[in-house]
């Protein structure tokens, strides 16, 4: 094929939509990084890099400000675009958490009682998912601890995840006004299957990284604890031991006294990260050998079926929370954003079920009977 046989333009486009502003090394906000993907002799390949995309509001968790949505969807788009990246590393600052959803303070102080506004925001949200899944590139989750809520549903829409073996996965939304529609009900029960992944949805458990490693959630768990120099798996978790009277105990957490003693010990390490990142770049480089179109038809082919569940159901979930907003999230939101005020994370659950059940209406008398009173 002769290309030169008719004109042709030879400048290199730019195919990027977004500048700068949406990337701050502050936080709360979103980092964007390119980094050299590197051999197994960790010699750096010229010209190839991974796109870091990282949520750096650790005081927060890693939740995600409005601000913050609009940085990682224009981090996915540039990392997309960007002929040099060969696979996204989406993580969050810090040894505590990946990401633990959207940000309370603001759901509470602005989004709570003011649906509209909500409506704008998930369509913020629901573009931050559409931007994980229609990334060109391969996206690992490099899971650096709890991957709750909002943060499990952007992890799952992920095509691998890695994880640091303190991390925890699960919902909160039910416990604390909301449901996790923003992609956990569309994508987990195809990792852990419908009854688990009902369980999981609503119980708002957390369960380790051992136990969803086990379950097929996440593709490996690595220790990341030092003791006197040697790494050391989460004491918090049965790691040693797969049945015991019959029930698998694998993955679970140790309870009583032996949960204190592992807490305190926890105390007594340091983290370390370097087995995490070893294990992207295992996979980065695995990635980086192979054919780059064949690899990413593999991965739509894959991603489909996250989406097709997610397409469904992600313009009425916008309408839904929204709405929502006005009821069970404004109650929700506001107790877990005033527990300073008021001692209590949570509305009185019984008390709101009971006048529920009383046909009460939802007005000021109802909202002060299920949450806590400021204290004195
Ligand atoms: C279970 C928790 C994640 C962790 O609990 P714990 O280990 O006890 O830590 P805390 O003391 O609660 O948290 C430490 C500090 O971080 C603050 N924090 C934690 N999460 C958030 C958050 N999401 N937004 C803002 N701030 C957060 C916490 O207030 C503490 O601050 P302090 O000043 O007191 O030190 C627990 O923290 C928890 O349950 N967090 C809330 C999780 C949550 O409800 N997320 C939002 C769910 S809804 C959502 O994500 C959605 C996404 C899109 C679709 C619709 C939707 O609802």
């Amino acid at each position: 094929m002769d290309l030169n046989k008719w004109p042709r333009q030879t400048d290199i486009k730019d195919h990027d939509i977004f500048d700068d502003a949406h990337f701050m090394s502050e936080a709360p906000g979103v980092i964007y990084e390119k980094k050299a993907v590197t051999d197994p002799g960790g010699n750096p390949v010229q010209g190839l890099y991974t796109a870091w995309i990282t949520l750096n509001n650790p005081a927060q968790y890693n939740s995600y400000t409005t601000k913050m949505v609009k940085g990682v969807i224009a981090g996915f788009h540039r990392a997309s675009m960007d002929r040099s990246v060969v696979a996204v590393v989406f993580t969050g600052a810090g040894d505590r958490a990946f990401c633990t959803g959207g940000n309370t303070k603001e759901y509470a102080e602005y989004y709570s009682g003011n649906p509209s506004e909500y409506a704008l925001y998930m369509d913020l949200f629901n573009g931050m998912v559409d931007g994980i899944l229609m990334c060109k590139k391969p996206v690992i989750c490099r899971v650096n601890g709890m991957r709750v809520a909002g943060g499990q549903e952007i992890g799952m829409a992920c095509d691998i995840s890695l994880a640091s073996d303190l991390a925890v996965f699960g919902q909160a939304g039910p416990r604390h006004g909301s449901a996790p529609v923003g992609g956990s009900t569309d994508f987990i029960h195809w990792y852990l299957g419908m009854e688990r992944a009902m369980w999981n949805c609503i119980s708002c458990e957390l369960w380790s990284a051992y136990k969803m490693a086990h379950l097929g959630l996440i593709s490996k768990v690595v220790p990341v604890l030092k003791k006197d120099g040697e790494f050391m798996r989460n004491p918090q978790v049965i790691t040693d031991q797969f049945v015991d009277g019959g029930q698998i105990v694998y993955g679970e957490f140790v309870q009583g006294q032996a949960a204190a003693e592992a807490r305190k010990l926890v105390k007594e390490c340091s983290v370390d990260f370097s087995l995490l990142d070893a294990a992207v770049n295992e996979v980065v480089w695995t990635l980086t050998n192979l054919f780059p179109h064949c690899l990413m038809m593999s991965v739509d082919g894959v991603r489909a079926k996250k989406k097709f569940f997610w397409d469904q159901s992600k313009l009425a979930s916008r309408h839904w929370l929204a709405a929502n907003m006005m009821s069970e999230a404004y109650l929700g939101f506001n107790a877990f954003n005033n527990k300073k005020l008021t001692g209590k994370d949570q509305i009185d659950f019984i008390r709101y079920r009971q006048l529920l059940s009383e046909a009460r209406p939802f007005d000021q008398e109802l909202v002060d009977a299920v949450m806590a009173p400021r204290r004195e």
